[in-house]
């Protein structure tokens, strides 16, 4: 097993006291680990040494407050998508010039809250986007520094529905259009163009996308810095995969991704910036959960879980594949199983025909790699609560996210005076 996976005997180790939290804290919950973030964390840096490098972990994957206080006490700067993110990544202790700003429809008022905190750098996608901000900027008396996000129009080879660099998709300015956009936003007062910024997908599992859509994103840095920008960052995004089943070649590991990225862009001497969100957290992640009924359909049983699609909805929203595991190792005969959770759709399925040791009410099972772009997806969806999150350090974890009460959820709605 690789150092990127989340190893299974930790689940039985006696530091890991996966059954007594079940006891203490119900299920389902998330549970991160602390020592997993920490190493994740460093084996992407050292695939940057040397050079002048900035990992701005891409926060949606995990919000967790404690999970980005982690990470920033390890040193990474973020990348956030909203004010909200934002809040969460200055909460964590994360400084404002370690922040860089994504996403494709920023708000005049989220502008103008980044900008006050003086962040790093927007990655600015459209010309609408550009001229807003420069408005925001301006009359706040700032300056913005910006890089465009560029689509370089490469296949990133990965589930469409998280495919984001290609011509279709609504992300970055086009390529053609790049240089003028640049020469455009060099004459702007409230704008300070610093850098090219692109990311071509999420959980890509091949080097070659990345290292086609680099190559553009270098050869336009050098056509830009012949037009006289001053171009000095180079953020080259996320979206390295990481191994959710065992049984397949593992994707390539980030010391590669490193030698490939400084072989393509290094000798651009620009700071580079990665946002990898999935590889530091995905598998630093389970969600446990317990076995309410085994079921026996016609032809087929049943696991009936606690857990449901509204607590990870990447099995039903991308058929995404997760390692389900019994948590407790039986000996009990092999059962093949459909593994599902209460919730009223055909599609609240985590996996169909998988063997695990036959299992009853009240046994607890592990869904692995869970850690990324889980509780951040979460829904209340058939009025469900949202599940804690809790993070293990040592021998010890804390609830980092309490389950909340029913009336927490329900006396959100106030309901107007006519129907008092
Ligand atoms: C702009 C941006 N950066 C970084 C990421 C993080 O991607 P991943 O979690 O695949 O590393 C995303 C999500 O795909 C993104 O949209
Ligand atoms: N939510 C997606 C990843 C999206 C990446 C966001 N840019 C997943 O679970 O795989």
């Amino acid at each position: 097993m690789d150092s990127f996976a989340y190893r299974h005997h930790k689940l039985h180790a006696e530091d890991f006291p996966l059954e007594r939290m079940a006891q203490e804290i119900g299920t389902p919950f998330y549970c991160y680990s602390t020592e997993t973030l920490i190493r994740h964390h460093s084996v992407f840096c050292e695939a940057f040494t040397d050079r002048d490098f900035l990992l701005c972990y891409a926060v949606k994957a995990n919000t967790n407050q404690a999970v980005i206080k982690t990470l920033a006490d390890q040193g990474a700067g973020a990348d956030v998508v909203s004010e909200g993110e934002l809040r969460r990544a200055l909460k964590a202790g994360i400084p404002a010039d370690k922040i860089v700003y994504s996403g494709v429809a920023k708000t005049k008022r989220e502008m103008a809250y980044a900008l006050e905190k003086g962040i790093f750098q927007f990655n600015v996608e459209s010309e609408p986007e550009l001229y807003q901000l420069n408005d925001v900027a301006s009359r706040l008396g700032k300056v913005a520094a910006i890089a465009f996000r560029i689509n370089p129009d490469v296949d990133a080879k990965t589930h469409a529905k998280i495919a984001t660099g290609r011509a279709e998709n609504k992300f970055g300015v086009p390529l053609k259009r790049a240089r003028a956009i640049y020469a455009d936003a060099a004459k702007l007062p409230g704008i300070r163009v610093q850098g090219v910024d692109l990311h071509i997908g999420s959980q890509l599992t091949d080097l070659a996308p990345f290292e086609q859509a680099f190559h553009i994103a270098g050869k336009l840095v050098e056509d830009l810095r012949r037009d006289g920008h001053d171009i000095t960052v180079l953020d080259l995004g996320g979206g390295l995969g990481i191994p959710y089943d065992q049984t397949e070649t593992a994707p390539p590991l980030p010391h590669l991704y490193g030698q490939m990225a400084q072989r393509i862009v290094g000798h651009l001497g620009c700071k580079i910036i990665c946002e990898p969100g999935r590889l530091l957290v995905g598998n630093a992640g389970i969600l446990v959960s317990e076995v309410i009924y085994v079921k026996k359909g016609e032809d087929r049983n049943f696991l009936i879980i606690d857990a449901a699609m509204n607590d990870l909805i990447r099995p039903s929203l991308y058929e995404a594949y997760h390692e389900i595991v019994a948590l407790e190792e039986t000996g009990a005969n092999p059962v093949t199983y459909d593994i599902v959770g209460p919730v009223c759709e055909t599609g609240d399925t985590f996996a169909q025909g998988r063997t695990l040791p036959e299992l009853a009410t009240g046994d607890l099972v592990a869904i692995r790699s869970a850690g990324a772009y889980g509780a951040v997806m979460a829904s209340t969806y058939n009025t469900r609560r949202l599940i804690p999150e809790v993070l293990v350090k040592g021998d010890s974890y804390a609830v980092i996210r309490p389950r909340p009460d029913y009336e927490d959820i329900i006396g959100l709605d106030v309901l107007p005076d006519w129907l008092d």
